[in-house]
């Protein structure tokens, strides 16, 4: 190589490093000026609080979804009373705690918030027609639809089927109790609340549930068994890029599965069309896509509280269900009504194992349902106080649902506040945060369930919301209800309960309060 070779291969390097630092720095310039130019325009565009004189509080999206969203929010609300505002990006977010203004929102004022935030995503009609989702005149046809399935005459009609999966629960539990005890509740509960579902929805029976490699089980807990699912983020956080890239929150293969098996059931009850009438969930959608529905408000006449009323089925709601709406709500009724139920009747147990005393009380009330009963009465299992006190006050402290959240059609003026929200806004109720609030239950942090004996309560009714409230509150509430009450109370008497050294771990995606599993060690009872 030649002197003069190696000083243009020199010089030709140092010009290449120069193009390439040019580059760069341009680049980064760019990337620093895009980046300062959507915060300025993000935070021009948070101003809307400021207007109304609501106290704003900025959110990092990471510590949201680093830390439990539990603790978070709990934090952030005791930092900041009972109304502040956020932002999402740049939507506005409202947050309210104060009951008198919930009871406004959820019930006086409901025809203004009969909405929540938009979660459809254009592409996926599954998800799209799903109860949780549809709006206004939508949301009215399919929840009066679907509403008869869980009246009181329903449900006791019901008893018996979910008597029959709780004893498939007792013998599985009764092979563990031969073994060291130590188990996964809601794994097993879990099984017990898909076998409700399922006879319930459909009138079916579906062995092995308990079976842990069971599709069935393997599917329903791929919807919430995850920390975190960046397409629900996006999908809640920036709604309008979710729609323009085509995202679905959930995994499109978990989705066919429950579709699939949906459509499977379907078939086989056209091909057997039995004479029996049946009163399933199914045999309603069914008739409601044939037009052949009689809406009967008769039905709901025990839903008297206007913190549960039913919305009135009235003759000019359209009747008839599409195959989407259809197939939609009985995938739906999988998602909802499982991992909500295993969550809450496991975590009762948690409870109950580690407060031996509340256990024996529950024990000694078990007794008698059981000596005089047989452990199968509907009316006698609505009445057992202590049993309801233990429910309500894991649920009160352990809530399967953070939060509720409502989206109001017109502008709207909070009652005494001055604050007006507007169209599209959102207003997120934190009802966990609510439910362990000092100013709304006394030594909020202990575990007491005396605090919810119906001689004792002295909480305001919308300071405690684990079902929500006002006509878009849980359809499948009173069935959820039997089916804990049912499970909790024949595991008090059959078994005893000793707390498990791992501590409780929750998944901290879509503002769900799940655990991952939930250990405790068990015997059978002499
Ligand atoms: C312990 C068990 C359960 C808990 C804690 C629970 C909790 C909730 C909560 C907090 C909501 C939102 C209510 C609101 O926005 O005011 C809700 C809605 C809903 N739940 Fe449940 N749920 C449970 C069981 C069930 C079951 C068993 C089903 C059905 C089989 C079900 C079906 C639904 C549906 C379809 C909605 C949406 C209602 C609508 O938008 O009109 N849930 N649930």
């Amino acid at each position: 190589m030649t002197d003069f070779d190696f000083n243009s291969e020199i010089s030709l390097a140092v010009s290449h490093n120069s193009i390439l630092h040019i580059w760069s720095f341009i680049l980064t310039t760019c990337l620093l000026v895009t980046v300062l130019a959507i915060y300025r325009y993000v935070s021009s565009q948070c101003t809307y609080w400021e207007t109304q004189g609501v106290k704003t509080v900025s959110v990092g999206l990471l510590t949201r979804f680093t830390k439990q969203w539990h603790e978070w929010e709990h934090e952030l609300c005791k930092r900041n009373g009972k109304i502040f505002g956020i932002y999402e990006m740049t939507k506005p977010v409202l947050f309210v705690s104060d009951p008198d203004l919930i009871r406004d929102i959820l019930v006086k004022d409901f025809h203004i918030f009969n909405n929540r935030r938009d979660f459809s995503t254009g592409v996926e009609p599954l998800l799209d027609n799903m109860l949780t989702v549809v709006k206004d005149e939508q949301w009215k046809k399919i929840r009066s639809i679907m509403s008869p399935t869980f009246s009181t005459g329903k449900l006791k009609k019901m008893m018996p089927l979910i008597v029959e999966c709780r004893n498939s629960l007792f013998n599985n539990l009764d092979k563990i109790a031969k073994t060291d005890g130590q188990t996964d509740m809601k794994r097993l509960l879990g099984a017990y609340a898909m076998e409700v579902v399922i006879q319930v929805a459909f009138g079916t029976k579906v062995d092995a549930l308990f079976d842990e490699n069971n599709p069935i089980i393997v599917n329903a807990r791929k919807v919430f068994g995850q920390n975190i699912n960046p397409k629900l983020i996006l999908v809640l956080f920036a709604p309008k890029l979710a729609k323009l890239l085509k995202i679905s929150p959930f995994d499109k293969k978990v989705m066919n599965f429950f579709k699939d098996l949906t459509l499977n059931i379907i078939e086989e009850r056209k091909r057997n069309n039995d004479s029996v009438k049946r009163i399933d969930f199914l045999q309603l959608m069914l008739d409601s896509m044939q037009n052949n529905i009689t809406l009967d408000s008769e039905e709901n006449k025990d839903n008297d509280h206007e913190k549960y009323k039913e919305i009135q089925a009235t003759d000019d709601i359209d009747k008839t269900l599409t195959s989407d709406e259809l197939v939609a709500q009985c995938v739906l009724f999988f998602l909802a009504g499982y991992e909500t139920s295993a969550t809450t009747m496991s975590l009762c147990l948690h409870q109950i194992a580690k407060h031996p005393e509340v256990q024996q009380k529950l024990y000694l009330e078990s007794k008698k349902y059981f000596d005089e009963y047989k452990g199968v009465d509907y009316d006698e299992l609505n009445s057992l106080k202590y049993l309801n006190a233990v429910i309500m006050e894991t649920q009160r402290l352990l809530p399967a649902a953070l939060f509720l959240e409502r989206v109001p059609n017109e502008d709207y003026e909070l009652r005494g506040t001055g604050i007006t929200i507007k169209k599209g806004h959102i207003v997120h109720i934190p009802l966990y945060a609510m439910q362990r609030d000092a100013d709304n239950f006394a030594d909020p942090e202990v575990f007491r369930p005396e605090r919810f004996l119906p001689e004792n309560i002295a909480h305001h009714p919308y300071a405690y919301l684990p079902f929500g409230a006002g006509p878009r509150n849980c359809i499948g509430m009173r069935l959820a209800q039997m089916e804990v009450r049912l499970g909790l109370i024949s595991l008090a008497n059959r078994y005893r309960f000793y707390p498990s050294e791992k501590p409780l771990e929750f998944f901290t995606s879509g503002g769900g309060m799940i655990p991952k599993t939930v250990m405790v060690k068990m015997e059978r009872r002499a």
